[in-house]
Formats: C-alpha cells, structure tokens, sequence
C-alpha cells in the first residue's frame, strides 16, 4: 500500500484508570490493553477491567493481555470484559490461544536469542502460531515480565513472517519515531514509555507519542 495511505497502529497497554482510556480514544489509538498477566504491577482484576471496558468509546479495539494464565481465568475475562483481541505472552501454544473464539496476537520476546534460535526464527513463528492474527515483539527475554521499557535490536525482527507484526518494548515519544521509520510495523505498543509509575498514564507523553508515530507516517520516507 502506498505510504500516503498507510497509518501506523497505536495501541496503549497496562491501562488502569478511565480517565486514561477517555483520553487514548479521544487521541485516536487505536487499542487499549488490559493486562491480566499474575505478577504485573498493572495486573486488573475481571470486574476492574469490566468498568474500564464500559469507558472504551466505539470503534477502539479492547486487548486483554496474559501471560500462562489458567484456562478459568482467561475465560472469565472473557465473559466480563468481552475483548476484542487477546495478547499471550507465555509459553501458551496455538491450540491454547485459539480456544476463546476471539484472535489473538502472540508476544514473542526478543532479548537473549542466540543465532541459531534467530535464524529461520519467521518460519518458526508461523508453523507454532497458525492461528495468531499478528506476532508482538517485545524487549524482554523468555520467562520474564513484560511491559518493563526494555528496548531490543530492530534488525532483528524476522522477514517474511506472512502476517502483520506490532513492535514492542522501550517504546517512547522520544523514540518511537525512529522505530518506525526504521521498521515500518503494522502497529506500535507501548506500556512504561507513556507512565509516571506502572498502570498510572502521563496525559503529555501519551499525546506526545500519537504526534510522533503520526510525523513518521507523513514522513515521505
Ligand atoms: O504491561 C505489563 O505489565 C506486561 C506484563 C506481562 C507481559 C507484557 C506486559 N506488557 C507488554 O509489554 C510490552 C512492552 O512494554 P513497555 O512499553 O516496554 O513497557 C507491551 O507490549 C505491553 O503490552
């Protein structure tokens, strides 16, 4: 698609207060995250993220984030906050990801690969993921919490992965314009790059990195 076109797109995550999704609908993101994973100083509960959900305005995309949650819990978020697309980052499989009837965006962490593990890495992703309606790489190493600004190598990402990919990890106003510039994602992420303190949103830095990704996408480049 021709450049003029193409808008990159935003998605806001560890969200926690209503006030903070208002303000992410009314910048034009494109998504909000809910993050469910145990041990993330962002982590809501089902009827927390319910009350959240009802602040979404219409046409946002609501993602609820896990990480090797139980099949219960994931199905209770389901049923309570009714997300558009659910976002793993553990050790799930397919068949997993796939059980709730709504896509899924599989995390895939980026920090601590060794060549032969980088090497055919896309062709992996696609033959363990089938079903993932995009791949998420993330600044963090396998086995470790996310959503923690952790930047890794862009020339890394894998070619030729066949679906649309969202980059993550580290991401700020101050640096999201070169990463996109430089990796031309279907969408950006970001969790800590837009915070005071885990889950609590900075107004300034959110508006900030939506007038960054937009000056990239006018970007003739
Ligand atoms: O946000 C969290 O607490 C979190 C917990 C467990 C897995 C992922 C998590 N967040 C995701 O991490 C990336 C990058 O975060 P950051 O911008 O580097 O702080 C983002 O995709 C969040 O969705």
């Amino acid at each position: 698609m021709s450049k003029t076109l193409f808008r990159t797109r935003i998605k806001f995550c560890g969200m926690t207060r209503a006030g903070d999704v208002r303000l992410a609908s009314e910048l034009g993101v494109d998504a909000v995250g809910f993050v469910f994973a145990d041990g993330s100083p962002r982590r809501l509960q089902p009827e927390e993220a319910r009350v959240l959900r009802n602040a979404m305005e219409p046409l946002v995309d609501a993602v609820a984030l896990f990480k090797d949650n139980q099949v219960e819990e994931v199905r209770a978020v389901v049923k309570q906050v009714r997300p558009s697309l659910l976002q793993f980052h553990g050790s799930e499989d397919d068949a997993f990801c796939r059980g709730f009837g709504i896509p899924y965006i599989k995390g895939i962490p980026m920090r601590g690969l060794d060549p032969e593990q980088r090497a055919g890495q896309a062709m992996q992703l696609q033959m363990r993921y089938p079903g993932a309606a995009a791949f998420l790489f993330d600044g963090h190493a396998q086995g470790q919490q996310g959503g923690t600004g952790q930047i890794f190598d862009w020339s890394t990402i894998p070619t030729g992965l066949g679906k649309p990919f969202v980059l993550a990890g580290g991401l700020r106003p101050d640096n999201v314009f070169d990463a996109v510039m430089a990796t031309l994602p279907w969408g950006v992420d970001v969790a800590s790059g837009i915070e005071t303190a885990p889950g609590i949103k900075d107004g300034d830095k959110m508006h900030r990195f939506v007038e960054e990704v937009r000056r990239a996408d006018c970007h003739p480049d």
